[in-house]
């Protein structure tokens, strides 16, 4: 069985508050993306993980397919061995959500070929074990997200009418290191009614806080939204922790002078 995990970005990311956990209490949007890694699943005499494409960090047990396997296998003992083969394509520590996507495209296909009759909150609650970004991924559309970003409010947004382009500059940002940069502050107004205005409002009202202290240390990526911005984009932000950054054009963008410098994706 294969399927095809894609990528997110966020639109708008408020920071509004520290947890007891270490975690941090946030409001976000989340909207898929058509970027895809690749993820096929066959049955066999022991647990087996390989991948192909860009590289992954770690080794086999620290992937999140793996680590999504074992916490199966815990409440379902009966569940055979798998070859586990990811082909990656999502840039990583780009802020895509791509780990978390994998994860939440194997519960899914678990799900469907060993027929464990999981509901979608029952799989949702699995993902959220394996990272607060990928529980998103499991029902993966347009959501207005809150407390850890793993509860969800449905919105209706529908960019298919827009050129979203993406991208990817050579710098990678760990989650955990971009959110000890950023000091937690409640939000005059939500997300949840800002995203629900005209996109020419958003240059204006529409915040992702990791980016005050990563464009300080990184200005590269800085200089990618104000390109993307002196190209016309209607709306430009880093997606959640960075490094990628997206923006939302009316026509097809011509970025070539872009790629000579970055890795560039049209029409995601
Ligand atoms: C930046 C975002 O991608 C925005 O959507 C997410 O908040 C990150 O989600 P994720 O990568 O799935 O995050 P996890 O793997 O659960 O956590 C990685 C690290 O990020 C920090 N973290 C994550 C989520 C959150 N609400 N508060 C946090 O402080 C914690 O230090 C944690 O150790
Ligand atoms: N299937 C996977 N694909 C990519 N990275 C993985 C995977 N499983 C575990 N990882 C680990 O997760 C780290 C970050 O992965 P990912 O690309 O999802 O981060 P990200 O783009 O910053 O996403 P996020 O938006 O969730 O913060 C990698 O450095 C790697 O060690």
């Amino acid at each position: 069985m294969i399927v095809f995990p894609n990528a997110k970005i966020n639109i708008g990311l408020n920071i509004t508050a520290r947890r007891p956990d270490g975690y941090h209490d946030l409001e976000t949007v989340f909207y898929p993306l058509k970027i895809n890694d690749v993820l096929e699943v066959i049955e066999a005499n022991e647990l087996s993980f390989e991948s192909t494409g860009l590289e992954i960090p770690g080794d086999m047990d620290d992937n999140l397919c793996v680590e999504g396997y074992h916490l199966l296998k815990k409440d379902f003992p009966k569940l055979p061995p798998v070859k586990i083969h990811l082909h990656k394509n999502i840039p990583i520590g780009a802020g895509l959500g791509g780990g978390s996507s994998d994860a939440a495209f194997f519960i899914k296909l678990m799900n469907d070929k060993f027929s464990l009759e999981l509901s979608s909150d029952a799989m949702m609650e699995y993902a959220r074990k394996l990272g607060a970004d990928c529980a998103f991924f499991i029902e993966n559309k347009p959501v207005f997200a809150f407390e850890k970003g793993d509860e969800f409010e449905e919105v209706k947004l529908d960019l298919s009418g827009y050129h979203i382009a993406l991208v990817m500059p050579d710098e990678h940002v760990s989650t955990a290191e971009a959110y000890r940069g950023v000091k937690p502050a409640p939000v005059s107004e939500t997300l949840y009614d800002l995203i629900k205005t005209p996109i020419a409002n958003w240059k204006r009202t529409i915040k992702n806080d990791f980016e005050g202290h990563i464009f300080r240390d990184r200005p590269a990526i800085r200089g990618v939204k104000a390109e993307l911005y002196e190209h016309g984009a209607l709306y430009a932000s880093m997606s959640g922790s960075g490094a990628s950054v997206f923006g939302i054009f009316e026509a097809e963008p011509d970025l070539k002078n872009m790629e000579e410098n970055y890795q560039v994706f049209y029409n995601v």
